[in-house]
């Protein structure tokens, strides 16, 4: 039983939120100042002005532990609706490489990347891989970000696809941090398939989906659609396939050159697109009329110098946008939601608004909890972080360092002063 008192602002989200926010729906933010939060167990018992809030924690006649938010904004726990958080090892020798002009895809068609992840990964015992993505989720924690979603897709084969994805399940039941899987069987042609993709697709949708079906491994699958990797024709092909599983269609989209994936996800009924820097205006036009999400990743523009997505052109056309850190070891290893909500307001121009709703119940959307978490409503999940911040304009001035505070996670305080404290 928690009671957040006396915040300086708090952005509650506040309904109707049965649809991502769209265009001037992004800044609202059903702003309270001075306003109390009371948690019990692990729901939102009350929320509003802390006057109230005071009135109903002294009526209850109950004892709640008190965090004094005087000063402070308080939010939503973050939602991250894009991570490849599960993987062995890192790549930081990339970076030297790229810096020295060699591009993303020439590292990965020369055997780097995504096929240096997968033997890292294929080594890893499952153990080793949640020790190593334990690490990562303490820190997504310490930036405030209380669910997220994590993709497979560092196995390319069946038992090791299947490893990452009970290691996602395993961390999600022993982990604060809740995680929405998806399977990305579809990631890459591993080196050995190189010779016959077709054939790799076909294990995919053969073997692969029915075995992650079977175990309920996964919500969601996802394929990267992108010229050298899966064709728009190899790509329906698998979320077709993940469909008729009960796996619900996301999809790596338009990210290094244009490709029609904003059109394909609108086609097949995708619940989200990701990445989308070089999406077409068809492809946002029919993602619009089709209310696919976009997921933007202004983090992995920035971690791969290139120009970022046309966040200000989906908004104007009508598409929901939602944001992530894309967690993975070669384009974008930060855990810090934060200072990629830095990046989309300052390369994207998103509004300091517009950004929060991308990263609370728009993500929660693209990850299908909207009902439950994303913002801050009596009934809904108690996933609550409180800044060192006056007021959520300031969340992105004050760019580049943790300002979070406290995090509450289904009603207990998993991280004060920002450090963890639960371990
Ligand atoms: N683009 C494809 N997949 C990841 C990167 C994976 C990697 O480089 O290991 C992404 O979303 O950025
Ligand atoms: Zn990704």
């Amino acid at each position: 039983m928690i009671y957040i008192r006396n915040a300086a602002q708090v952005v509650t989200m506040a309904g109707p939120n049965d649809k991502p926010r769209t265009g001037a729906g992004m800044s609202e933010l059903g702003l309270i100042e001075n306003g109390g939060i009371v948690l019990e167990g692990e729901t939102i018992a009350f929320v509003g002005p802390d006057e109230e809030a005071r009135r109903y924690v002294e009526a209850s006649g109950r004892e709640y532990e008190v965090i004094d938010a005087s000063g402070k904004l308080v939010a939503p726990g973050l939602v991250d609706p894009h991570t490849h958080v599960v993987f062995a090892g890192s790549r930081e020798k990339e970076l030297n490489m790229r810096l020295q002009g060699a591009t993303y895809m020439e590292i990965m068609n020369a055997g780097g990347g995504i096929h240096s992840s997968t033997a890292r990964t294929r080594e890893a015992s499952e153990e080793q891989l949640v020790i190593e993505t334990r690490k990562r989720l303490d820190r997504f924690l310490e930036h405030g970000v209380t669910t997220i979603e994590a993709k497979s897709g560092y196995g390319l084969r069946l038992e090791d696809e299947l490893k990452q994805l009970r290691v996602a399940r395993r961390l999600n039941e022993e982990h604060p941090v809740d995680l929405v899987s998806t399977f990305m069987g579809a990631h890459a042609v591993p080196k050995e398939y190189k010779a016959d993709p077709d054939a790799y697709v076909k294990l995919v949708t053969d073997v692969m989906i029915p075995a992650v079906a079977a175990e309920g491994l996964a919500e969601y699958c996802d394929v990267f659609c992108e010229e050298g990797v899966f064709t728009p024709e190899q790509s329906r092909v698998v979320l077709e396939a993940g469909k008729r599983w009960g796996l619900k269609p996301k999809i790596h989209a338009d990210e290094i050159e244009p490709y029609a994936g904003g059109e394909l996800a609108a086609e097949i009924g995708a619940v989200s697109a990701e990445h989308l820097l070089r999406v077409s205006d068809e492809g946002i036009r029919a993602m619009a009329e089709k209310g696919v999400i976009a997921v933007l990743l202004p983090g992995t523009a920035f971690f791969l110098m290139t120009k970022p997505a046309e966040a200000r052109k989906m908004i104007e056309a009508g598409v929901p946008v939602a944001l992530s850190t894309d967690r993975n070891p070669g384009s974008c290893p930060t855990e810090s939601l934060p200072f990629v909500m830095n990046l989309a307001c300052l390369t994207m121009k998103m509004t300091p608004a517009e950004v929060l709703t991308a990263c609370t119940i728009n993500a929660a959307h693209a990850i299908g909890r909207a009902g439950r978490i994303g913002s801050l409503e009596a009934g809904k999940q108690a996933d609550v972080v409180v800044f060192d911040a006056p007021n959520y304009l300031y969340l992105q001035y004050h760019y580049g360092v943790n300002l979070v505070e406290t995090v509450v996670k289904k009603g207990k305080t998993v991280v004060a002063d920002g450090r963890r404290t639960d371990r």
